[in-house]
């Protein structure tokens, strides 16, 4: 027994690392107030893949359990303060609503992304090698063929539908299948093919013939470790005898059942528990790491930890060590260096800058939210267009209008925060083949969405920060156009107060580009802003 002078966190196990890379978890059996607090610490008794299960569960926590503590609308907060009219077609007025994104996690961000992206996305953007090993030099290829890729192999990339490497394996893969083996550190945005490029790695580099785990891939969560493993199953279908393992939370083993799968996948947590309490495979053995997701990964201390365990008993020689992210920042970098040591190969493939070049901006002053509703009706029933995505500020606001548009006549999608990750997948895939022309959504429900059909976008609401500032970096990503998006774009700011206003002109002045007044009762106007 001890006793702490101030001891108001609330854990139930503490976990020590010795010198010797053992691992110590105490349970802190009793806590008692009064006065001076005291905690008495034992040896747990636990299973510490039940812990990281309990881990993973949170982080995967979809926003169901989303609790929404801001006000009602983002401009509502603000007008009720102004005097302006509310901007809430809340007639209750129940304060619900608020900046969407509290909930969402870079995981579900990620996830989101990765069920939406059914094709390859081609970037323009020029391919940097930051780090050369002057002993390897670097070469890329145009074809699968010129990998020399197991017959088996390159039989199951075509059975994928891939005709021809991205821009990013042109370069990666060929290094990536050298030998001997080259360790990468590589980034380049979601989508570009990184999945693909590791995955080719590790099925070029296993042995059927031997039974035992010989690649390990690690995941920052369950449902991304799953993907990951779709991808393998895919691309390995034509290799006979290929035993794929998932460690991830539920997948319990026992202590010294030996693991003869080829490929692991995994979450770090159940994987450290794989290895090194149940010692279910020898890491010494694998010939392929792969830290996929990095930047999600350094979300959580824990999974940095366990991951850097798992890198320490490794064949530094033999195992080669891979690690991918979708951003690249100090943060990600450092993590990135600690887990792939030895002079890594470092790639990266910088995401194409939007811009506002030759995207039209209006923005329409409104007396209140019905009135928005209006001139958007007038818009539609004016001038032809494809498809569009409509950005309100809170989940009400877009139920309401979603209702409005679709008594109007239109053919809505509405995506929200209260959907599961795979529901929004869907309805993004639906808009996407074209199912629905106008896509009603939050402020950043729909963040790193990129829909190349939409020609209009209308913010319903001007983009705000959690903390009510203008939003520069989302009212670029929503209106913004790269070159792979072409250049044609149009542009409508509802305002609806002397606030939301101000918004609108803070964006205009940030960007130096003019943003137009259309009124919308001038049909002969509305005409002429057509794309
Ligand atoms: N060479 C290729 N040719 C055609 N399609 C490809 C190619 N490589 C990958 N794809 C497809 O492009 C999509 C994105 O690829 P992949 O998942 O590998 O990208 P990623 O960069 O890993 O994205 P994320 O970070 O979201 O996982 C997938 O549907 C994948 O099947």
């Amino acid at each position: 027994m001890f006793s702490l002078k101030y001891f108001n966190l609330n854990l139930k196990f503490l976990i020590f690392r010795s010198k010797f890379e053992t691992i110590y978890i105490v349970k802190i059996e009793e806590i008692e107030s009064g006065g001076e607090t005291k905690i008495s610490i034992k040896m747990a008794d636990l299973d510490w893949g039940a812990s990281v299960d309990e881990q993973e569960q949170k982080l995967t926590a979809k926003v169901d359990n989303l609790k929404i503590t801001k006000p009602e609308t983002v401009n509502g907060a603000g007008s009720a303060a102004s005097g302006e009219p509310k901007s809430s077609p809340d007639p209750g007025g129940a304060a619900e609503g608020g900046p969407e994104d509290a909930g969402n996690t870079k995981e579900d961000e990620s996830l989101l992304r990765k069920l939406i992206h059914s094709k390859l996305i081609s970037s323009k953007a020029n391919l940097e090698v930051l780090q050369k090993d002057p002993n390897s030099p670097l070469y890329s290829v145009k074809t699968f063929e010129a990998l020399n890729l197991k017959k088996e192999l390159l039989e199951g990339v075509y059975k994928m539908g891939f005709t021809a490497p991205s821009k990013i394996q042109e370069t990666a893969l060929p290094t990536l299948l050298a030998d001997p083996p080259v360790n990468m550190i590589a980034q380049s945005q979601s989508g570009t093919g990184k999945t693909a490029a590791f995955v080719l790695t590790m099925l070029s580099r296993v042995d059927i013939s031997k039974n035992y785990p010989q690649c390990l891939c690690l995941a920052p969560t369950y449902e991304l470790a799953l993907q990951i493993g779709q991808n393998v199953e895919q691309m390995g279908q034509k290799m006979t005898g290929l035993r794929i393992g998932y460690a991830v939370r539920g997948e319990r083993v026992s202590r010294g059942q030996r693991k003869d799968d080829h490929i692991i996948i995994g979450t770090p947590g159940t994987v450290c528990d794989w290895a090194i309490k149940h010692k279910c495979f020898d890491p010494k053995l694998l010939t392929v790491f792969v830290l996929d997701e990095a930047d999600v990964m350094i979300a959580t201390q824990g999974h940095q930890d366990q991951s850097i365990r798992l890198q320490r008993m490794l064949n530094k020689q033999s195992c080669q060590m891979l690690l991918f992210s979708a951003t690249y920042d100090d943060q990600v970098m450092i993590f990135a260096q600690a887990v792939i040591p030895r002079s890594p190969i470092v790639i990266k493939l910088r995401r194409e800058e939007e811009s506002l070049d030759n995207i039209k901006q209006f923005y329409i002053e409104c007396t209140d939210v019905e009135a928005k509703f209006q001139a958007l009706s007038n818009i539609y029933g004016t001038i032809s267009i494809g498809q569009s995505m409509i950005f309100c500020a809170t989940r009400k606001t877009a139920a309401w209008l979603a209702e409005m548009m679709t008594k109007d006549g239109h053919v809505v999608g509405l995506l929200t925060g209260e959907l599961t990750i795979e529901q929004r997948a869907a309805i993004i895939n639906r808009f996407k083949e074209g199912k629905e022309k106008v896509l009603i959504t939050t402020n950043v429900t729909a963040r790193g969405i990129d829909v190349e059909q939409v020609t209009v976008v209308v913010n319903f609401d001007p983009p705000l920060t959690q903390d009510f500032q203008p939003d520069y970096e989302t009212y670029l990503h929503r209106i913004g156009r790269t070159g792979r998006f072409g250049k044609s774009g149009l542009a409508i700011n509802m305002v609806d107060g002397r606030r939301s206003l101000s918004t609108l002109k803070s964006i205009e002045k940030h960007f130096g580009r003019k943003i137009m007044k259309l009124d919308a009762d001038d049909m002969d106007e509305i005409e002429k802003i057509a794309v």
